[in-house]
């Protein structure tokens, strides 16, 4: 055992989790070594019903541990979960009301958009914004592809960046497959922790790619390793980008999971229907059919785009559908 070991084992350590596979955890200590550990008995997080107590990009403490075996000196035991700033989570496929804490500390999500390779509707892109605003992560979206697009196509990029942009949401047209604009894409990603996301054939994989040439082998092996390995298991990774960025990859997960709220929460994860919402004449109010409702007003004038509203009433109506059947099946 080496000197350092053995000042480790007495000194707590602090790192990020870079990858779980349920009973081992990869740790990135703050000096850079990686370390492989495992939590002794039991965690309990505050609210949280999870199959899982610690998760990718947790910031944890942890002792090393002491082993007889030389090439076992780089092992330890995880103490101690940093508190997070958000997390992400699944459902458990059963039925226990448990979730899966798929990743935690982001700091933003990137949605790539196309128009028709594949379609991306608006329907879609609030709804993920809702889900990023109920999460608590920063959305950005990256619309894809723009060297295909005609002029006609263009103008509607251009209407769509105009129309989130309003909101407060940051857009960028790029081409990952020429490079156009990734450049802007990579000073967001300086000194944060990424993820991206979007329908399949948006193009996250070219992107990454065009981002990180080197990364893709990375990436692919462990989706290979996915589908071989046991289906249940969600795999979720974080990787050191060579400028100081880190991304977490979830091969495996489609789409961005969903978040459990009442109706009366919706409003509040639309920022322009936020910001209106206390001029609204009953604090209580939905924006459908009450009387001097401000969300209204500011849509017959055109301060709030139809899409936005279609969205924000299709959601409702989701929940509303969700509620009776999960009333019914409780019978
Ligand atoms: N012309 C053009 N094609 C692109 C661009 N980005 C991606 N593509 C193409 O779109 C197709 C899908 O890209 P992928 O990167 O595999 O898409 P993905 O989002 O990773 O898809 P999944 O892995 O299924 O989720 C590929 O044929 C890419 O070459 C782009 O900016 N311009
Ligand atoms: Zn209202």
């Amino acid at each position: 055992m080496r000197i350092w070991d053995i000042i480790c084992i007495f000194v707590a350590m602090t790192g990020i989790v870079y990858k779980s596979t349920g009973s081992w955890y990869t740790v990135k200590a703050e000096n850079g070594i990686t370390y492989e550990c495992r939590i002794k008995g039991k965690f309990r997080i505050e609210g949280i019903k999870s199959t899982n107590p610690v998760s990718v990009g947790d910031k944890v403490d942890f002792k090393l541990e002491k082993t007889n075996d030389e090439n076992d000196s780089e092992r330890g035991v995880i103490n101690t979960i940093h508190d997070r700033k958000n997390y992400i989570i699944r459902k458990s496929v059963n039925l226990s009301k448990q979730t899966h804490i798929i990743a935690a500390n982001i700091d933003q999500v990137f949605l790539l958009v196309t128009l028709n390779n594949p379609p991306t509707f608006t329907t879609f892109i609030d709804r993920f914004l809702v889900t990023a605003e109920a999460y608590g992560i920063k959305a950005v979206l990256l619309f894809n592809k723009i060297d295909t697009y005609n002029e006609e196509e263009l103008l509607e990029i251009k209407y769509l960046a105009a129309l989130y942009r309003k909101i407060g949401y940051e857009c960028v047209g790029i081409s990952a497959k020429t490079g156009k604009n990734v450049d802007k894409v990579k000073a967001m990603m300086q000194g944060k922790v990424s993820m991206f996301s979007g329908h399949s054939g948006v193009g996250k994989s070219t992107l990454v790619n065009t981002i990180e040439p080197d990364l893709m082998l990375k990436t692919t092996a462990i989706s290979e390793q996915h589908q071989q390995g046991q289906h249940t298991t969600t795999f979720a990774e974080m990787f050191d980008l060579s400028f100081d960025a880190k991304i977490i990859d979830t091969p495996g997960i489609k789409g961005f999971g969903v978040v459990d709220m009442e109706k009366e929460e919706l409003g509040d994860y639309f920022p322009e229907f936020f910001q209106l919402k206390s001029k609204c004449k009953f604090n209580n109010c939905l924006h459908i059919n009450e009387p001097k409702c401000a969300i209204k007003d500011a849509l017959d004038v055109g301060e709030i785009a139809w899409s936005r509203y279609k969205s924000y009433l299709q959601i409702i109506e989701g929940e509303e559908e969700h509620y009776r059947k999960n009333n019914y099946t409780e019978e």
